[in-house]
């Protein structure tokens, strides 16, 4: 590739996985969204960031976007720049369950792919994007929420995109502490009953359906029910745990956000007011829209 200074912009959202029963499958776009700028030329690599993971993350060649774009760069076939500048502003919290590392990972294949496509035509499809990104997380429900936004339901080769009703409003309850998805990951059981995988393949199920229609609160409970992971990764957040029960035995639909420990409800006109009281002083009650499109990537000539 040619060395020339070119700058991106990549805007992507927080997503909430799993969504209770749709375990590695199911997630959510929401209106929370990290920047990057980045740019290539001839300067060494350097990243700035400003929010979430300030003082924390490496300022360098170890940051997991400078990391990702030079693994999109060798995957498209270009050449590497010499260095990467990166300036981050970061509204997605680390390791709280709302798909910090998605973004970041789809912030950087996005990113290489404009900045490769502009300086030498070089074309690497959206499912490559997709298939890249998974292969870089582990699993598809943040990554593809966060390239298609909306609700999304993805499978090894595929992905399909809904949007939900719009009279459900995710709320996303974050508390001070972290959990990070390796660990949480590494709590899960090797095999689970056949009857635990029965009630979770029909409660996912129906939650797609439960979303994407006029909304009923009994059936968004039944349908947020999960077998699969959340008991399992209990004793690594049982605040967040207890708050979910707490919550779902007043009738909000709440389930643990992607591998936790913050909590997604889904609020509808009837249960609004039920989810305020049981939420500890020290968490943050965040109300947020569905992102119905996704991450955005625009050249600062054409903004
Ligand atoms: N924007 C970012 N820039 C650099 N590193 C990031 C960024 N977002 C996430 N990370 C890395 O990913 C970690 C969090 O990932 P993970 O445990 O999967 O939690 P989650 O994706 O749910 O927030 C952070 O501690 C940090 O190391
Ligand atoms: N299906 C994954 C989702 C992890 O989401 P994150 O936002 O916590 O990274 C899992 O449950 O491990």
């Amino acid at each position: 590739m040619r060395e020339h200074p070119l700058t991106v912009l990549v805007r992507t959202p927080a997503t909430s996985a799993n969504l209770g029963p749709g375990f590695d499958t199911l997630g959510l776009a929401l209106d929370l969204h990290d920047e990057v700028t980045a740019s290539i030329g001839g300067h060494p690599t350097v990243v700035e960031v400003e929010g979430a993971g300030a003082g924390e993350v490496d300022t360098g060649e170890g940051h997991l976007i400078v990391r990702t774009m030079r693994r999109a760069f060798d995957e498209i076939g270009v050449a590497q720049p010499e260095g990467i500048r990166l300036t981050c502003v970061n509204r997605i919290p680390h390791a709280r369950g709302l798909g910090s590392s998605s973004a970041a990972i789809v912030a950087g294949i996005l990113a290489a792919r404009a900045l490769a496509e502009r300086l030498s035509g070089a074309v690497f499809d959206d499912d490559k994007v997709l298939a890249l990104a998974t292969a870089i997380e582990g699993h598809p429900d943040n990554v593809a929420p966060c390239l298609r936004g909306g609700l999304t339901i993805s499978w090894d080769s595929g992905v399909c995109r809904l949007l939900p009703h719009g009279d459900i409003r995710p709320v996303v309850l974050i508390p001070p502490f972290r959990l990070s998805t390796e660990e949480a990951r590494g709590l899960l059981p090797e095999k689970v009953p056949h009857s635990d995988a029965a009630v979770n393949a029909g409660r996912a199920a129906l939650l797609v359906a439960a979303l994407t229609g006029t909304p009923e609160n009994s059936v968004l409970l039944a349908a947020t029910e999960d077998r699969l992971h959340q008991r399992y990764r209990a004793p690594a957040m049982p605040q967040t745990a207890d708050l979910v029960e707490r919550l779902r035995s007043k009738g909000v639909p709440a389930v643990v956000s992607g591998a936790g420990p913050t909590v997604l409800a889904f609020s509808t006109p009837d249960t609004q007011d039920l989810i305020e009281p049981e939420v500890g002083i020290d968490w943050q009650i965040q109300p947020l829209n569905v992102d119905p499109s996704g991450a955005t990537v625009q050249f600062p000539e054409t903004r």
